[in-house]
């Protein structure tokens, strides 16, 4: 049985008079530990996916379930890392990662969080900035910064929403060699939401397309089976990787323009038309 599921799950915005479907009939099925990258356009659901797997959000029909049982409220089992890093402007780094840890792990020692701490601010590389507070660290330390607390929490499951699309490209491939790193030591369920077809080949398990909205859902599998470490320096000219990233970004052409032919060609009804021959009389109707 798969650990994290999405059973048929329809949800939307707004009166039922007005309605906006996000989601219709949204399957997905992940194994515990695996890495799976949800790819999607812009406004086809991909944050409404994750605050329904987070339960920050609740299926309107269908359920969220993670190790079976039915996901009803957020918590500090569900992870979540977003673009925009929601870190507490007036804590330091370390002040950010022990007030979560605080909440999570009320019991440990005074010793024993500042042991915890140190081990989350090194492993995402943040040592010596332990006392800087958000506003003075760049983009891609607040993201690490917003990953450590999140790690330090020990979620089950590791729900990120584009945690790297606000990063410059060097930022970013340092940020996903590091995601890859802490993932493969310290195995977590990841559901990593990716606009980035490279991204989601060279860091997933699996790529599972999320179709253009409304009424998204999930569309045909991918599995990578490139074996990993995968280096990025030599992955260009792997023919898998160079297959992979052409049959998904194929797949996302074509969901798309069908989608759009979809709104844009609605079928006219053609009028019934008799072809007029020279010589034969004219009948007006009407
Ligand atoms: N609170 C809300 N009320 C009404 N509609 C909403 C609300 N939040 C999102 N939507 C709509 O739901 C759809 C899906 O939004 P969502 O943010 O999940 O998309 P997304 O794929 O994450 O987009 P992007 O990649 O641009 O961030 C969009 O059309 C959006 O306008």
């Amino acid at each position: 049985m798969s650990y994290l599921e999405l059973d048929n799950v329809n949800f939307g915005f707004g009166p039922p008079s007005n309605r906006y479907e996000v989601l219709e009939g949204a399957n997905l099925s992940v194994d515990e530990n695996e890495f799976v990258a949800v790819i999607g356009f812009s406004g086809s659901g991909k944050s409404t996916l994750i605050s329904l797997l987070a339960g920050l959000e609740k299926p309107d029909s269908g359920e969220v379930r993670i190790g079976g049982a039915v996901v009803s409220k957020p918590g500090p089992d569900k992870g979540i890392v977003f673009q925009n890093y929601s870190l507490l402007p007036w804590l330091s780094v370390v002040g950010n990662i022990e007030l979560a840890v605080k909440q999570v792990f009320p019991d440990k020692s005074g010793a024993e969080r500042r042991n915890y701490l140190q081990h989350y601010i090194d492993m995402v590389s943040l040592t010596g900035s332990e006392s800087k507070l958000p506003s003075e660290l760049s983009g891609g330390m607040r993201q690490r910064l917003s990953l450590a607390r999140t790690l330090a929490m020990q979620p089950e499951v590791l729900l990120l929403d584009e945690p790297l699309s606000a990063l410059d490209a060097l930022t970013r491939a340092v940020l996903q060699d590091e995601i890859i790193r802490i993932w493969e030591e310290d195995k977590r369920t990841v559901v990593m939401i990716t606009n980035d077809v490279d991204e989601a080949v060279l860091m997933a398990d699996r790529i599972v397309p999320l179709t253009p909205g409304p009424s998204s859902y999930l569309g045909q599998d991918f599995p990578v089976t490139l074996p990993r470490p995968r280096d990025r320096a030599t992955l260009n000219f792997n023919p898998e990787f160079k297959r992979l990233r052409n049959d998904v970004t194929n797949y996302m052409l074509r969901i798309n323009s069908e989608a759009k032919q979809l709104v844009i060609r609605p079928e006219t009804p053609l009028p019934d038309l008799e072809p007029v021959l020279p010589g034969e009389p004219v009948h007006l109707v009407g």
